[in-house]
């Protein structure tokens, strides 16, 4: 049942290429309880002997068969837990470098051990990419006993390592890391060999290590967990070194001015607000009152163009920019928090001006300004890999560009059990004030069933909302957020517990694995809270799949508001026609088919940040095919 369930879940051109695998993997289970009479040492050495094989480049499908089936044993003796039959089949797709689409539960950290071996047989290094660095940790940490067992290393990036560290942990036969740190380690690397080509990274021959590559000369194999996150949501954002420069005093000054100005603009007409965009634009009147005040006041010492562009960027970050929500102000430094993951970027900077008009916005007094040295995206880091694959639960609805950007096929992976999550009937409000309230009832029935609740929000700003709402009725509650980051693991530990209720912006919402109570599990599992809908579907099924997760029990539901964040990007026109239809209604109750104001608006903007992501595209392709053909390389672009 479940082969025929995999076989009907993709297109019937991979039907060949799928028995092979199935056959494959029934050869892996027999081969792998054969394994089990070895002792570790044992183990050891057939793995050891299979490394000879991969790294004089002999490995073919019975090694590989025999690779899988020694992790499928390693994993039962350090974790009792021996991949599933769909795990096996997952990691052969893996293998042969599909995105695999599996659903959020079913075992993808296990699921990667698989490739990331046979890869890191070659000893040319393998890196298994996460989207956050919590999980960075968390999957090295799990698998790091596995792989010693099978005699080969593992290393871990994190923000904080020195350059040392670094070298040391990809050197590594696997290494664990996010993207930002790939990538922003590659781009050091590039900038380093720049200025002294004699360097080369592995040349242990330089006398003083104390700056060299870090990075492997070649990127071997990269395995990438929650795909669409890193290759399609990430890679809307380039990846930017900047250096520190002096501040320019008559910048700072020009934006401070038009700080001080702005309230004298008038919305529609004096400026045009693009919602879509984020970003505000003169209009012709706006620009005579820009004009007669700088006369006014004697301020004709600016050129005209930076000076409509500092009034652009003051009102934008005026209308656009909220802290908490885009920002936080930690040690008087702005930290931007990405909107994909909801967690702070580090030593990420606005650019073109708005990172200043922020800072005036915020009064700031102490400005430091930077100039962007070298940037590359996540598309053009991704091409460096001999070898790449990657998987997430949610890939179906962009399989599209992924193939069109990566070259990568999608392939659906069948549950292993069949899934008991259940949705509640959701419920719609007029205002935020009657969804919270509404929020607080749910979750005070919950608690009394000593059933774990995790409530979802969207942004810093909404979470701690919901905190005071919660607060004033008496319930006790965690607050994960991109605030208080640091306690992540132990919130995440707690989430599961009887009575527990956990408010999460997205951090909470990818890869993060609740272990449930067995007595929560009685009484219906983990409940979800989807508090607002958000501007991607696939981050609200990554949010659902909290709960759930292998065959356990479980629910969510949606409670929504007409004054939710998701009506703030759309087009003017549609805000007011969902304004006038929310005060057409009588009363406060909301009719369930208001729904598909919701889901229009969610659609609208997955439509649009495709095109703005497909933009970026063909941007990029057309730079660094003119860079190429001037014998430049694309990392140096600095727009
Ligand atoms: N073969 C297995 N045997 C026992 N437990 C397993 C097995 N595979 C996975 N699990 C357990 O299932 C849970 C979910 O695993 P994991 O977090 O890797 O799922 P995931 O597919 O990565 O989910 P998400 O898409 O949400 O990141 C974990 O608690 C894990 O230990």
């Amino acid at each position: 049942m479940f082969i025929v369930r995999n076989i009907l879940n993709n297109s019937p051109h991979r039907i060949p290429r799928q028995l092979t695998w199935l056959r494959e993997c029934s050869e892996i289970l027999d081969c792998a309880n054969n394994l089990r009479g070895l002792t570790d040492s044992e183990l050891k050495s057939e793995s050891l002997k299979l490394k000879q094989i991969f790294a004089e480049q002999r490995g073919g499908t019975r090694d590989v068969v025999q690779a899988f089936s020694i992790m499928r044993d390693a994993a039962r003796r350090v974790h009792q837990q021996e991949h599933y039959f769909n795990q096996l089949l997952a990691g052969r797709a893996l293998l042969d470098g599909y995105i695999i689409e599996m659903q959020t539960g079913e075992g993808k950290t296990l699921t990667a051990l698989l490739p990331a071996y046979v890869h890191a047989l070659s000893a040319r290094g393998c890196h298994v990419i996460t989207a956050n660095e919590y999980l960075a940790v968390r999957d090295h940490q799990f698998s790091k006993p596995i792989f010693n067992l099978l005699g080969i290393s593992t290393g871990v990036i994190r923000n904080q390592d020195n350059r040392n560290e670094r070298r040391v942990a990809y050197s590594r036969d696997v290494t664990y890391a996010t993207e930002k740190e790939i990538g922003f380690d590659y781009l050091k690397d590039r900038l380093l060999i720049e200025s002294e080509p004699n360097r080369m990274s592995d040349d242990e021959t330089l006398i003083e290590p104390h700056d060299r590559p870090v990075h492997r000369t070649e990127m071997n194999a990269a395995i990438i967990d929650e795909a669409d996150s890193v290759l399609i949501d990430q890679a809307r954002m380039p990846l930017i070194i900047a250096e520190a420069i002096p501040a320019d005093a008559g910048e700072v000054e020009r934006y401070r001015w038009c700080r001080e100005t702005l309230p004298k603009f008038r919305p529609e007409k004096d400026y045009l607000l693009d919602p879509q965009l984020r970003r505000v634009k003169l209009k012709p009147d706006g620009r005579s009152k820009l004009v007669l005040e700088q006369k006014s006041e004697g301020m004709g010492g600016y050129r005209w163009h930076d000076l409509q562009v500092a009034m652009e960027n003051s009102l934008t970050t005026s209308h656009y920019f909220r802290k908490d929500r885009d920002y936080l102000i930690v040690n008087d430094q702005i930290e931007i928090i990405d909107q994909n993951t909801g967690r702070v970027i580090p030593g990420r900077k606005w650019q073109h001006g708005l990172q200043l008009a922020i800072e005036m916005k915020e009064e700031f007094t102490q400005i430091e300004q930077t100039s962007t040295t070298a940037q590359t995206t996540v598309q053009l880091l991704a091409r460096k890999y001999r070898f790449l694959c990657g998987m997430t639960g949610t890939a179906k609805s962009i399989a599209g560009e992924l193939e069109q950007y990566y070259d990568l096929e999608t392939i659906q992976i069948a549950t292993r059990l069949p899934s008991k999550r259940t949705e509640v009937k959701t419920k719609l409000f007029k205002t935020r004030a009657e969804k919270c309230n509404e929020i607080r009832k749910v979750v005070q029935e919950l608690v009394e069933q000593k059933r774990a609740i995790l409530i979802g929000t969207p942004t810093v700003q909404s979470s701690l909302e919901l905190a005071e709402v919660l607060q004033s009725a008496g319930i006790e509650f965690e607050l994960l957020n991109a605030a208080n980051h640091a306690l992540e693991a132990e919130i995440i530990s707690q989430a599961g517990q009887p009575g527990q209720v956990t408010i999460a912006t997205n951090m909470a919402g990818r890869g993060t694995d609740i272990q449930v109570d067995r007595e929560v599990l009685s009484r219906g599992g983990l409940h979800v809270i989807l508090s607002e809908m958000h501007f991607s579907s696939r981050i609200d099924r990554q949010l659902i799949g909290r709960t759930a997760r292998q065959g356990e029990p479980g629910s969510y539901q949606f409670l929504l508001s007409f004054e939710d964040d998701l009506f703030e990007q759309l087009p003017i026109q549609f805000q007011k026609k969902v304004q006038n239809y929310s005060l057409s209604l009588k009363g406060t109750e909301v009719p369930s088919r208001a729904i598909h104001w919701f889901r229009s608006a969610q659609q609208k903007l997955e439509r649009e940040h495709g095109q703005s992501r497909m933009k970026m595209y063909q941007h990029s392709t057309m730079l660094q095919q003119e860079l190429e053909s001037l014998g430049l390389i694309p990392e140096f672009l600095t727009d």
